[in-house]
Formats: C-alpha cells, sequence, structure tokens
C-alpha cells in the first residue's frame, strides 16, 4: 500500500545529506500520528516567540504529539530550546503569491533556526526570486535537512516529489485560485497524492475535528497537521460563537 512505500526497500532514497538511517527514523516516527502546527497570525496577542514556545510545549505535555510545525526563525529556535520533538519549520514572508519560505535564502535560515523539515511552498506559481523551487530543494538537503513540499493540487505534488521532496503536504489546497476550495480537508487530494507519489503525503488544512483528523489518516495521509482547531484560541472562540442561536 502507498503508505507504507517510504519505509520498504523499493521506496526512492532521499537525496539529503542526513543519513539515511535518521530519515527513516524520522519519518517513522510520523507515521499515523498527530503533527500540530503553533502559528498565531499577525496581530494576534500570542505572536511572540515565547508565547508560541508555551503553546507548544503545553500541547506535547498533553498530548502524544509527533512533531511541531512552527512558523519564523525565532518561533522556531524558541521551540527548538522546550520541545524536543522533530520541528517543521517554515518562514512565513508576504501574504500574496508564494509566501511560505519562498527562496532558498529563507530556507537556509530555518533549517539553521533547528528545523530538521523545512516547510516550503511547492505550487508551479512564480517564486518571488525568480528562482526555481530546485534551489530551494537543494539547499535544504545540503544543510541535511528533509524538504516537505506544501501543495494546492496533485499534480504539484508529483512535481514536487520528482525534484526530490520528502514529504507532501496539502497546506495549500484552496489558497491558490485553481485549486479545489471547500471548507474541511481536502480528503481527495490526500487520496490522489497518495497513490501517485512515493513519499510520505501529510493532511495539512482546516482539519477542524478529531474525527476528520481520523478520516485523513484513513484516507492515506501519512500523518494529520492540525494548526488552528488546536492553537488558535480566537478562531476557535469565533466558531463557537457563530453556532449559538441567533437574538440575544
Ligand atoms: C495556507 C497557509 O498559509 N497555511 C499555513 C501554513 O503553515 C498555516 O496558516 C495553517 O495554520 C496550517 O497550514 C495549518 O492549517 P489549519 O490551521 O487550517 O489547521
Amino acid at each position: 500500500m502507498t503508505r507504507s512505500a517510504p519505509l520498504d526497500g523499493d521506496a526512492r532514497p532521499s537525496r539529503t545529506t542526513m543519513p539515511a538511517e535518521r530519515v527513516r527514523e524520522l519519518l517513522g516516527a510520523l507515521r499515523g500520528r498527530l503533527i500540530v502546527s503553533c502559528q498565531a497570525a499577525p496581530g494576534d496577542p500570542l505572536r511572540a516567540p515565547e508565547h508560541m514556545a508555551a503553546v507548544a510545549a503545553s500541547v506535547v505535555a498533553g498530548a502524544p504529539v509527533a512533531a511541531i510545525r512552527v512558523q519564523g526563525v525565532a518561533d522556531i529556535r524558541a521551540v527548538r530550546r522546550v520541545v524536543a520533538l522533530p520541528l517543521i519549520g517554515l518562514w512565513k514572508d508576504g501574504g500574496e503569491g508564494v509566501y511560505i519560505t519562498p527562496t532558498a535564502a529563507h530556507a537556509r535560515a530555518v533549517a539553521e533556526a533547528g528545523a530538521e523539515i523545512v516547510a516550503v511552498d511547492a505550487t508551479g506559481r512564480p517564486r518571488p526570486d525568480g528562482r526555481p523551487l530546485r534551489d530551494t530543494v537543494e539547499s535544504v538537503h545540503t544543510l541535511g535537512r528533509l524538504v516537505m513540499a506544501d501543495v494546492s493540487t496533485a499534480d504539484e505534488g508529483v512535481a514536487a516529489a520528482e525534484l526530490g521532496a520528502d514529504l507532501i503536504s496539502t497546506t495549500l489546497s484552496g489558497y491558490t485560485p485553481y485549486s479545489r476550495q471547500q471548507s474541511g480537508p481536502d480528503l481527495a487530494l490526500i487520496t490522489e497524492l497518495a497513490d501517485r507519489v512515493d513519499v510520505p503525503v501529510l493532511a495539512e488544512g482546516r482539519v477542524h475535528t478529531p474525527e476528520e483528523a481520523r478520516t485523513a489518516i484513513e484516507s492515506g495521509a501519512w500523518a494529520v497537521v492540525v494548526g488552528g482547531a488546536i492553537t488558535a484560541p480566537a478562531a476557535i472562540a469565533a466558531r463557537f460563537a457563530a453556532a449559538l442561536p441567533p437574538g440575544r
């Protein structure tokens, strides 16, 4: 079954300089498990490295999570100090087009801050420095880290895997104008990617409930990444408030 491919002997070896045994251990430790994304939006009172470190430490103390996803060099360093789990790091620069770890320089900074896995925008859109995604993948691998390709469609995931990405995540489905727009996780994309690539596929984006997390794994995801539903009190409170009957 596709989901076991990365640990099978016939899986494509990673092009990273991380030792192969460590790659197997790292990917194996994620399998079937929950990854929590600890990020605060600009302007949110929680947007400070010490707050994100406390949120990550709280999550890890309370649940058997496999890894933490964290945004920004300062937050990665702060979370690294208090959490021993693998970190998936990214650097959001801007808010339009390609903004998740948009260049090789951003990726290097994320790796050097302490992330074992570097998440990058792997959509086919033009990158701000005009360089190809291949440059970013190669610099992450040279630094002995793994690349997580954030994609919005199956074709983007297949292209990223061909370039050497070590994990593919559905992060950007619904966030590019040409991808599927829906209120919940893109289960169809998870299933299609799991069939078409020979690296782990992560379900990420709009996983709001434990049941959806389970369904994502059952749809073929190697692991599931949950952000706002766990770590964004403003969004959680807003959902509760919006669910109350009108008129009071
Ligand atoms: C599109 C984009 O920029 N996604 C970001 C990627 O790091 C984060 O803002 C999300 O919170 C993360 O993907 C987890 O998703 P959700 O919070 O829906 O569980």
